[in-house]
């Protein structure tokens, strides 16, 4: 679904991309994976056409994105902290995004109840918890249907009732066709819910494939040590 061609970002003096190249398939769940500052957030952002690579290309069912935004009405987007006007309420921000889109009439906005959110979504977003945005952040992201969800850092700061239920609405999106990209530094989590993993240190991906393949040919058990063991700068 998603091909990435050598792709290049620099800002300033720090080469945070240094070529990447990457597939994601339609209907996986992959996790980009690495340490902090690595570059996850702007890899994202790259495909979401927000940051402008320096070199190389986003391909997305065949079509290099070239400045254009069309494609992006097919992606839904779970940002860290998302950057809602504090001054509007959670209805009034889905209102105006329902505007933007023309209004259509089959929206997913089963996350509302599945939260239990309702008492939130007429008060302003600046007097809501941080786990209260981040299920309206959840809510935005499936809104209106899309193809392929990005989802970065999807369960940080939800509690385990909520962070259950956003996992149970990506696994039943992705038995429904839906493709996702998710970063986490849960690795528990990451191997519940992700087929495919990328792992981006120094600008590149250094693995890309099968959560089982990268446990085999690390030899570690669990997730969570064979990260540990290619940020070492182990090789496999
Ligand atoms: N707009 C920008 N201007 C300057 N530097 C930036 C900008 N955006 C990101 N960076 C820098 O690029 C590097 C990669 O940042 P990025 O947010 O992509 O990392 P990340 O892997 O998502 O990190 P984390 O795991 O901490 O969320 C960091 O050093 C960051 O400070």
């Amino acid at each position: 679904m998603i091909d990435l061609q050598n792709l290049k970002k620099r800002f300033g003096d720090l080469r945070v991309l240094r070529g990447v190249t990457t597939h994601v398939a339609k209907g996986d769940i992959t996790a980009i994976v690495g340490p902090n500052g690595s570059g996850k957030t702007t890899l994202i952002k790259c495909i979401l056409g927000l940051v402008r690579p320096d070199a190389g290309t986003v391909t997305i069912d065949g079509t290099t994105l070239d400045g254009s935004w069309q494609y992006r009405e097919r992606i839904g987007y779970m940002p860290q902290g998302a950057p809602f006007p504090e001054n509007l309420t959670a209805r009034e921000i889905i209102a105006m995004l329902k505007d933007l889109r023309g209004n259509p009439e089959n929206t997913d906005e089963e996350l509302i109840d599945a939260f239990d959110l309702a008492p939130e979504l007429d008060k302003p977003i600046r007097t809501l918890s941080g786990g209260n945005r981040q299920k309206v952040n959840a809510v935005t992201a499936f809104l209106f249907r899309p193809d392929l969800v990005i989802l970065d850092e999807p369960t940080a700061g939800l509690d385990p009732t909520a962070s259950s239920v956003l996992k149970d609405k990506i696994q039943a999106e992705r038995q429904a066709g839906t493709t996702f990209i998710l970063t986490s530094h849960v690795m528990s989590e990451l191997e519940e819910l992700a087929d495919h993993l990328a792992f981006l240190l120094n600008g590149t991906i250094q693995f890309n494939g099968p959560i089982d393949d990268l446990k085999q040919s690390t030899g570690c058990h669990n997730l969570e040590r064979a990260i540990a063991h290619l940020m070492q700068g182990n090789q496999i």
